[in-house]
């Protein structure tokens, strides 16, 4: 789709806006545009097509209008057969409209000096002319959503169905007994053992089946919603693990909460100093620990409150209070909120928009790593399902070719996933390509083995998603202990010969005080060129209010937290409340 139509004048003076994906007008690109077309004079229109440019990560399309002089410029991912119809029409319908309006003559009028004056002795090019522009706003955003219906209407491929009830319930893994399976050997070599002993080289040892996600009863409604330009929009987390939140402020404001116990340490009108602190914030520190957060993280905390506190009069109890609550709020409300916004959809979109040089979609590829067990191929199924229903088409891989049983459970996630999206699939039937799954959502295997299968499967697959025009590539990898150098390095050479554009960390809530050191070490484990992109906090469903782990990972990293998982099911992915996270930590 294309991002923005912008129209401007030869000194560069924005006149018109547009933006359909309702993001940030993107100055930037905007003021590249325009230094360039100004900078050069702009190429001709030949056969009736207008130029394109290609600048650096983008495309735009332009029409230099002669009379007055002005630039229409539409800018979108990349230039490609599909964007550059789509930003042709764009273009006509714009300066089309543009001229049915009068807008040009009031602006002549204008630019000869016949409009009023400001007491600058300067006039607006657009005096008189702001109905005229509200108008052609108006106008053409019907316009452009009606040429985008019929484009969609024309083009897209029939949306997978979801069904909200499968036939079947939950799956169960099996293998065979006496059949050969595999761990990884300490030197980092697969090693084949028999299932006698396989039990103890499990590392997801403990832990149920992930393939044993109940299909049935998915709440899709609480999953997320559906935005007007057709975007699935997965849901912030909510009231759901603290449904009584009200309550619980006003009974922690009864009790003094978190903070009660400055009240009974501080006393007299005096200057607070370090030592008056002390025992206040070794209490704060055991409450933090408490809910989670590592006691390096809660000593962080600390001092930052006692940045806050020492040397501020203790002559109102409430401003102590609200100084010490506020500064805790300020500190994690820091630490968990992105220092970018993201936009995935629209990042995929502009990836798969371009093309490589034999005219082949790129695919946008995940990687999932995280500690044994933590949740990887259920949150990693859990994207899969929210990219079906933006209408991506899916390939899982499962790079996991070392534990047991890993590649039959993500086939069972995968057939999870066909049935969901294809009320018609049956299980175990082959797609059009005679693989697992459908024609939404396949898996990409290739049996068990060394590091170097793994990075063989990877290439392989992305190669295959390239050739069968997949959107985007999912792939699942080993569960690893964080703290064995041998089960970490081959993640360099993976990421390095994968190339994934995003890394995602799944790190369980329940981990507690380790996860700083797990977060680091998965973090530093690609290199110094490449590091994790986005953690997901799985099993937040868990762990009632300690939800210290989310602001251990983060505050060890800087990684945002990009979902939480809050159940076993596929609709049980949230996006984060860094409000809600705060709260619960400090309630
Ligand atoms: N309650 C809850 N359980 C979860 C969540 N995410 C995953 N699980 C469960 O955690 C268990 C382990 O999940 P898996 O997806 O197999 O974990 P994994 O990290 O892929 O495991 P390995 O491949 O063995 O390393 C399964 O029983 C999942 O259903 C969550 O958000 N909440």
């Amino acid at each position: 789709m294309i991002e923005q139509l912008v129209v401007f004048t030869p000194q560069g003076q924005v006149l018109y806006k547009f933006n359909p994906l309702r993001k940030r007008f993107a100055e930037q690109q905007i003021n590249k545009i325009v230094c360039q077309l100004i900078s050069t004079s702009a190429r001709k229109e030949e056969g009736g097509k207008f130029p394109v440019l290609e600048l650096d990560g983008f495309a735009c399309m332009y029409h230099a209008m002669k009379q007055p002089r002005l630039y229409f410029v539409v800018t979108y991912a990349a230039s490609s057969l599909e964007l550059n119809q789509e930003a042709e029409q764009v273009l006509q319908l714009g300066t089309r409209l543009w001229e049915s309006l009068e807008l040009n003559d009031k602006i002549i009028h204008n630019l000869n000096g016949k409009g009023p004056r400001n007491k600058h002795n300067y006039t607006w090019i657009l005096d008189d002319g702001e109905a005229e522009l509200d108008k052609f706003d108006e106008y053409f955003k019907i316009k452009f959503e009606e040429a985008n219906a019929l484009n969609s209407k024309n083009s897209s491929r029939k949306a997978p169905t979801p069904q909200l009830k499968a036939k079947n319930g939950k799956k169960q893994l099996q293998i065979q007994p006496g059949a050969k399976t595999r761990k990884w050997g300490r030197d980092g070599i697969m090693e084949e053992v028999s299932t006698a002993d396989s039990s103890a080289l499990d590392f997801s040892e403990g832990t149920s089946d992930s393939s044993q996600v109940t299909v049935t009863d998915l709440d899709k409604s609480s999953f997320g919603n559906r935005t007007d330009n057709g975007e699935f929009l997965i849901k912030e987390i909510d009231e759901l693990l603290s449904k009584n939140k009200s309550e619980k402020i006003k009974q922690a404001n009864s009790e003094g909460g978190t903070f009660g116990f400055l009240q009974k340490h501080l006393f007299g009108n005096k200057t607070i100093t370090e030592a008056d602190l002390k025992t206040v914030l070794q209490k704060l520190k055991q409450k933090l620990i408490t809910k989670n957060v590592a006691p390096e993280v809660a000593d962080y905390l600390a001092n930052q409150i006692s940045q806050d506190l020492v040397g501020s009069k203790t002559a109102n109890w409430t401003s102590v209070e609200a100084t010490a609550k506020e500064s805790l709020e300020k500190s994690l409300t820091k630490i968990l909120t992105p220092g970018v916004s993201v936009d995935l959809l629209h990042e995929i979109q502009q990836k798969t928009g371009s093309k490589d040089s034999n005219g082949r979609k790129n695919p946008y590829v995940f990687s999932v790593v995280g500690v044994n067990g933590v949740g990887k191929s259920t949150n990693l199924s859990k994207l899969a399902f929210w990219l079906l229903q933006n209408n991506l088409k899916v390939l899982i891989v499962a790079c996991d070719t070392f534990r047991s049983g890993a590649v039959e459970q993500l086939r069972v996630h995968v057939e999870n996933l066909a049935q969901l999206t294809d009320e018609t699939h049956t299980r175990g039937s082959k797609n059009s390509r005679g693989k697992t799954g459908n024609d939404f959502v396949e898996l990409f295997e290739g049996g068990y083995g060394g590091s170097d299968l793994v990075t063989k499967i990877a290439k392989q697959a992305i190669k295959y998603a390239k050739d069968q025009d997949f959107d985007i590539v999912l792939m699942d990898t080993a569960g690893r202990r964080h703290n064995d150098p041998t089960l970490m390095s081959p993640l360099k050479s993976f990421a390095e010969q994968a190339r994934p554009d995003k890394i995602i960390m799944v790190g369980e809530a329940l981990v507690g005080t380790d996860s700083v050191q797990q977060a680091k070490n998965f973090n530093a484990a690609f290199g110094k060129e490449r590091n994790l992109d986005f953690f997901i906090i799985s099993k937040c469903d868990t762990v009632g209010e300690m939800l210290g782990t989310m602001v251990n990972m983060v505050y060890a990293t800087g990684i945002p937290i990009l979902f939480v998982g809050v159940g076993q099911t596929y609709t049980d992915l949230r996006t984060l409340s860094v409000q809600w996270a705060v709260d619960t930590l400090m309630y």
